[in-house]
C-alpha cells in the first residue's frame, strides 16, 4: 500500500499561546513539527510529504527538513488564511487522482503507524474514511447559559487527522467548498456535505492535538511513556 501525506502547518496557534506557532515549540528536544514529520518519514507505506507551511515561515521549513535529512518531504507550499484553504494548497501540489493521500495536522505528533495502516486501507476500499475515538464524557447541547439537552454519547465520536481520501475525490469535494463558501472544521466534513460515504476506523485517545498549553502536558507523559518502553 502507497500513500501521500499533507501535513499542516501553517496554522498560528493562537489557543496554544506560546508568543510562536506552535509547530515550533520544543519536545524532547525536537519542535513539534519534526516529531510528526518523523512518524511519516519511518512509515514504509508513505511516499511523499507535502508540508503546508506559514507564507513567512517556508524559509525556516526548508532549513528544518536539511536539518533532519527528512527525504521524503516533496514540497514545501505556503498555507492559506483557514485550515480548510491550507489543505487546498497542498491537494494542488498533488496530480495523481487515483492515488490516496493522507491530511494530517502538524500539531498532532503521536499517530500510531498501526492506526494510520488501518486507516489507508479503508480509504483505499472506501475512498473516505477518518479516524476517530468515542467521546468519553458526556456532551450537554448548550444555549444562553443553559443546558437545552444531552446528546446521545452513543453516537458520538471525535474526529482526529489522519484522514485518507482518493485524491480525486477530496480535490473535487475542496474545489466544490471553495466555489460555494462552505468551510468545515475537518476534511471529512466536505466529503460528507457533497455526499461521499465517510467510513470510520476507532484510532487511539493518546493521538492528540496540541491545542492548548494543558495538552504539553499529555504530550511530555506520552513521550515519557514511550521511552520507558524502549
Ligand atoms: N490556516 C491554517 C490553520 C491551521 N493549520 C494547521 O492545521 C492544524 C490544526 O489546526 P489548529 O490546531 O487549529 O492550529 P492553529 O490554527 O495553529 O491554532 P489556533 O486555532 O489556536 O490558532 C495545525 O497543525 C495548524 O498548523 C494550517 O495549516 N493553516
Ligand atoms: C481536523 C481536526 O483536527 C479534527 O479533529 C480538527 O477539526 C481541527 O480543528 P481546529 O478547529 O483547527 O482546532
Amino acid at each position: 500500500m502507497d500513500y501521500n501525506v499533507i501535513i499542516l502547518a501553517a496554522g498560528q496557534g493562537k489557543r496554544m499561546n506560546a508568543g510562536k506557532n506552535k509547530q515550533w515549540i520544543e519536545l524532547d528536544g525536537m519542535p513539534v513539527i519534526a516529531h510528526t514529520v518523523k512518524v511519516f518519514e519511518q512509515d514504509p507505506w508513505c511516499a511523499r510529504i507535502i508540508l503546508v507551511g506559514n507564507e513567512r515561515e517556508i524559509t525556516l521549513l526548508e532549513e528544518f527538513r536539511q536539518f533532519y535529512s527528512y527525504r521524503k518531504i516533496m514540497k514545501i507550499v505556503p498555507g492559506g488564511k483557514e485550515r480548510q484553504d491550507s489543505v487546498h494548497e497542498g491537494l494542488k501540489a498533488l496530480d495523481d487522482g487515483d492515488s490516496l493521500v493522507l491530511i494530517h495536522d502538524g500539531a498532532r505528533p503521536f499517530a500510531a503507524e498501526k492506526d494510520i495502516h488501518a486507516l489507508a486501507e479503508k480509504a483505499a476500499e472506501t475512498g473516505a474514511a477518518v479516524l476517530a475515538v468515542p467521546v468519553k464524557d458526556t456532551i450537554k447541547h448548550i444555549s444562553e447559559g443553559q443546558v437545552t439537552h444531552t446528546m446521545d454519547r452513543s453516537s458520538l465520536w471525535a474526529a482526529q487527522t489522519p484522514q485518507a481520501f482518493r485524491l480525486s475525490l477530496i480535490k473535487k469535494a475542496h474545489e466544490q467548498a471553495c466555489t460555494e463558501g462552505y468551510v468545515g472544521t475537518d476534511d471529512a466534513s466536505l466529503a460528507e456535505k457533497y455526499n461521499l460515504t465517510v467510513a470510520v476506523v476507532e484510532g487511539d485517545y493518546r493521538n492528540i492535538k496540541l491545542t492548548t498549553a494543558d495538552d504539553l502536558l499529555f504530550a511530555k507523559a506520552i513521550l515519557r511513556e514511550r521511552q520507558e518502553a524502549h
